[in-house]
C-alpha cells in the first residue's frame, strides 16, 4: 500500500470536513425543526447504544434557584483547581490569601481527566452562549458556564454515590483552606441582570484590627471574644434546641468609640466575610430578601448607623425633615428637593421587612451567620428591633476608660508603665473623650516625637477638651437660662395680656348694665 502524502491527506480531511459542513447547514435549512428534533432524538438513543459514557453536567447558575450561584459549581471549581493545575494546559490564575501565592484553575474549554479508586472521569469546562438569533440586551452576560463530567456507564453507582460526594467535600475544604476574606458591599438593583448578576460586590477583607488592639475593658472584652467562639462551634447545640445558627449584635455609642473596629476584630477573630449592607441603596423588602439570600455562610452582616439607614424611627425623621425645611425657608432648591423626595419614596425597606430578614424564614438559608447593627442612638431604636433574641447582645462602646487607654499606650507607643499613666488615669475618668482621640494624640506625627512627648500631647489634649466641655456647658447654661428667661417674660405679658382684657370685659359689662337700666328707667 503507497503512503499518502501527509499535505494531501490533510487537503482530503478539509474537504471532507467542509462537506460535513454542508451537509449540516443544509439539513438544518432545509429539514422541519420538528423533523430535525425527532432525528436528534433517534441519533441520541442511537448513540447510547454504541456510546457507554453517561455526561453530568453542573451549571454555575441552576435555572429553579437562579438567584443563587451553585454551591456545587463552586465546590466543582476548587476542587479541580487542586487537581488540574499539574494536568490541564491552559489554567486561569486568581490570587489567594494576603495575596501571596496564585491559585490555578482550569481555563474555559479545558480538559482534564481524574481518576478515583481506578476509575477514570473525563471533567471538561464549557460555556455556552443561548442559541438565539437575537443579539443579548445583556451582552456577554448571557454566556453560561459549566462543568461536565463524562465516565463509563459500568461506574454510575460509584460515581453517583460516592465519587461526587467526594468532590463536595474536598472542594469545600480546599474553600476553607485557601479562603480569602472579603467585604462585601451591596449593589442598586439595576447592576442585578444578566446572568453574571452582581448582587453583591467584593474586595479583599484585609483590616488589620485584632481583639488585642481594641481598645475597651478587658472583662467585657473576653466576654465578647468567649461568646463568638462558642458561637462559631455550637452548630449541633442551636440545631438541638430548633433554632437558626445566627447571631445578633448591637454595638452602640458614640462616634469615634471603636465599633466599626469592633465588626472587623470579629471577622479576623472567627474568620468571616463581612457583607456590609447599605439599605438606602435597597429599594424593597423583597430586594432585601434576595440580598440575604445570596450571601454566603460563614459571615457578618452589617448595617451600620440602623438609625439613620431607614425610617424605622418616624418621629426622629420627621422632626429632622420638619428642622431642615424651617432652616432652609423658601431657599430650597426645588430640584434637590425632589430628587430626595424620589430618594425617600425609593426606599421602601420597612421595619417589619428588617425583622423578617433578621429572625424570619429566609434568615436561616446558608449557615450560620452574624447581624451586627450599629448606632450612635440606642434610645431611638425602635424596641421591637432590639429586643432579646433578635439581637442577642447588645455592647455598649463608651469613652476611654483607663483600661482602654492602657491598650492604646502599648499598641501606639510599646508602653507598659510610665509615670504620667497615673495623672492620665485622674484625667480620664473626669472627663469624656473617644478612644478615636486618644489614639490620634498618642500617634507620633513626626520622628522626633517619642513617647513622653506624645503622652505629653495626650494630657493637653485632654486639658483642651475639659475646657472646651466647660465653655460649652457655660454656653448651654446661658443660653438655658435666656431661655428661662424669655419664657417667664412671655408668661408676665400674657398674664397682663389677659387682666387687661378681663378689665376691659368688665368695664364693658358695667356700662352695658347701667345702660340698660337707663332703658328701662325711660321706658
Ligand atoms: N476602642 C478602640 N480601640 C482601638 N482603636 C479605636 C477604638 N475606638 C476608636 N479607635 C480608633 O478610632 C478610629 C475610629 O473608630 P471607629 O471607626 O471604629 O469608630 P465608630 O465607633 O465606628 O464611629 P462611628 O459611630 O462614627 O462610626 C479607628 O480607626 C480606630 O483606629
Ligand atoms: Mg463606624
Amino acid at each position: 500500500m503507497t503512503m499518502m502524502p501527509a499535505g494531501e491527506m490533510l487537503t482530503q480531511l478539509w474537504s471532507a470536513m467542509a462537506g460535513l459542513m454542508f451537509i449540516c447547514a443544509m439539513f438544518k435549512q432545509y429539514v422541519p425543526f420538528d423533523v430535525q428534533t425527532h432525528i436528534e432524538k433517534y441519533t441520541h438513543k442511537l448513540i447510547a447504544l454504541v456510546y457507554p459514557y453517561i455526561q453530568i453536567t453542573f451549571h454555575e447558575y441552576s435555572t429553579d434557584g437562579w438567584f443563587e450561584r451553585s454551591k456545587a459549581y463552586t465546590a466543582i471549581e476548587r476542587y479541580l483547581s487542586t487537581n488540574s493545575s499539574t494536568r490541564a494546559k491552559r489554567l486561569k490564575a486568581d490570587m489567594v490569601r494576603d495575596s501571596q501565592s496564585l491559585i490555578l484553575s482550569m481555563d474555559d474549554h479545558e480538559e482534564i481527566i481524574d481518576e478515583f479508586r481506578g476509575i477514570k472521569l473525563k471533567w471538561a469546562s464549557r460555556k455556552t452562549t443561548p442559541n438565539r438569533q437575537v443579539i443579548s440586551f445583556y451582552g456577554d452576560n448571557d454566556e453560561r458556564m459549566f462543568y461536565k463530567l463524562t465516565f463509563h456507564r459500568r461506574h454510575r453507582d460509584i460515581v453517583t454515590n460516592t465519587y461526587l460526594n467526594h468532590v463536595m467535600e474536598e472542594g469545600k475544604a480546599i474553600e476553607v483552606r485557601t479562603r480569602q476574606r472579603k467585604l462585601y458591599t451591596n449593589n442598586k438593583s439595576e447592576q442585578w441582570v444578566g446572568y453574571r448578576r452582581k448582587i453583591w460586590s467584593h474586595v479583599v477583607f484585609e483590616h488589620p484590627a485584632t481583639f488585642d488592639t481594641l481598645a475597651m475593658d478587658p472583662k467585657k472584652k473576653q466576654e465578647i471574644v468567649n461568646d463568638l467562639i462558642t458561637f462559631t462551634k455550637s452548630k449541633d447545640y442551636y440545631k438541638k434546641i430548633g433554632k437558626a445558627w445566627k447571631r445578633g449584635y448591637l454595638l452602640f455609642g458614640p462616634p469615634g468609640t471603636g465599633k466599626s473596629t469592633m465588626i472587623a476584630a470579629m471577622a479576623n477573630l472567627i474568620e468571616y466575610d463581612i457583607y456590609d449592607l447599605e439599605l438606602t441603596a435597597v429599594k424593597d423588602n423583597s430586594e432585601l430578601r434576595k440580598l440575604l439570600i445570596n450571601t454566603s455562610g460563614k459571615s457578618i452582616i452589617v448595617i451600620e448607623d440602623i438609625d439613620c439607614s431607614l425610617d424605622l424611627t418616624g418621629q426622629r425623621k420627621k422632626k429632622e425633615k420638619e428642622k431642615a425645611e424651617k432652616k432652609d425657608g423658601d431657599k430650597a432648591n426645588p430640584i434637590e428637593e425632589e430628587k430626595k423626595k424620589k430618594d425617600a419614596e425609593d426606599s421602601k425597606v420597612t421595619l417589619s421587612g428588617l425583622l423578617n430578614f433578621i429572625d424570619g424564614l429566609w434568615s436561616a438559608c446558608g449557615g450560620e451567620r452574624i447581624i451586627v447593627f450599629t448606632t450612635n442612638y440606642v434610645e431611638k431604636l425602635d424596641p421591637a428591633l432590639i429586643r432579646r433574641g433578635r439581637m442577642d447582645k447588645h455592647i455598649e462602646m463608651s469613652y476611654c476608660s483607663f483600661e482602654a487607654f492602657k491598650v492604646l499606650a502599648r499598641n501606639y507607643l510599646d508602653l507598659e508603665s510610665h509615670d504620667s499613666f497615673e495623672t492620665i488615669r485622674g484625667l480620664l475618668e473626669e472627663n469624656k473623650i473617644t478612644p478615636a482621640d486618644v489614639a490620634e494624640n498618642l500617634m507620633p506625627k513626626s520622628s522626633e516625637e517619642d513617647a513622653d512627648t506624645c503622652l505629653k500631647n495626650l494630657m493637653e489634649a485632654i486639658e483642651r477638651l475639659k475646657e472646651e466641655a466647660r465653655l460649652k456647658a457655660e454656653e448651654e447654661e446661658k443660653a438655658k437660662a435666656e431661655e428661662e428667661e424669655e419664657r417667664l417674660k412671655a408668661e408676665k405679658e400674657k398674664k397682663k395680656e389677659k387682666e387687661q382684657k378681663s378689665a376691659e370685659e368688665e368695664k364693658e359689662k358695667k356700662t352695658s348694665v347701667a345702660e340698660v337700666k337707663e332703658n328701662g328707667e325711660i321706658t
